[in-house]
């Protein structure tokens, strides 16, 4: 049964949870567009409105200026929902995560310039292990700093449908809380918006911990 708003019965979605959602997107945004996470109108967000759609950023809009106005629906196929907005290019590396885990709640994906040095640095091995630190139990279902998380890095392409079988591939090795993707940027996700972003600042740290570290011991 589809859901329905009283502003408007035709929609497929409830209105107000898209709207109630935009502005937390719109929010968060923001915060990690102030922190130097988004330039250049780079980086997209979503978070699920329900068990077939999720609100997602509308292509190459300035991450940091987001109104309701900028953030649209999609179905799980990475189709536009009601609108002839163009969603984000990266649509398919959101709805993949809605479709294969009901627990994912919201993805965020950021161009840090921590998280853009160190996909280019950890590229030719694939992963950056993250071993020994506190905060990795900022990861959700982690409990202690003593088990290695392994951040993988994919190779960059503009073919969203092979990337998005890539990732489908490292989802089926076992658990993961986000990758990077080589000179591009980094993926995170987490069960509502507060968690995926505990992840994302999570990785941040840990990244620039990582690459201060590699230069210290030089
Ligand atoms: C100028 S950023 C290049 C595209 C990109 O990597 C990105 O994150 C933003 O793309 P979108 O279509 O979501 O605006
Ligand atoms: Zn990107």
């Amino acid at each position: 049964m589809p859901t329905t708003s009283p502003a408007n019965t035709a929609l497929p979605y409830d209105a107000d949870a898209l709207a109630r959602t935009a502005d937390a997107i719109a929010a968060l945004t923001r915060e990690l567009a102030a922190l130097g996470w988004t330039p250049a109108t780079s980086s997209n967000f979503s978070a699920r409105l329900d068990e077939r759609h999720a609100a997602i950023t509308v292509s190459g809009r300035d991450k940091g200026r987001l109104g309701r106005a900028d953030i649209m629906v999609v179905d799980f196929a990475g189709k536009p929902v009601a609108t002839d907005q163009r969603p984000s290019a990266e649509t398919l590396l959101h709805t993949q995560l809605y479709a294969r885990f009901a627990e994912v709640g919201c993805v965020l994906h950021t161009h840090s310039r921590v998280q853009t040095v160190a996909s280019r640095l950890y590229a030719p091995e694939g992963r950056v292990r993250l071993e020994g630190y506190e905060l990795l139990k900022a990861f959700h279902g982690n409990t202690t700093h003593e088990a290695a998380i392994d951040l993988p890095v994919l190779p960059n392409t503009q073919d969203m449908p092979f990337l998005a079988a890539q990732v489908e591939r490292l989802l089926d090795a076992g658990p993961l809380w986000g990758y990077l993707i080589d000179g591009h940027g980094l993926y995170a996700w987490g069960r509502d918006i507060a968690e995926a972003r505990r992840h994302l600042d999570a990785f941040d740290f840990l990244l620039a911990c990582e690459l201060d570290l590699r230069t210290l011991r030089r």
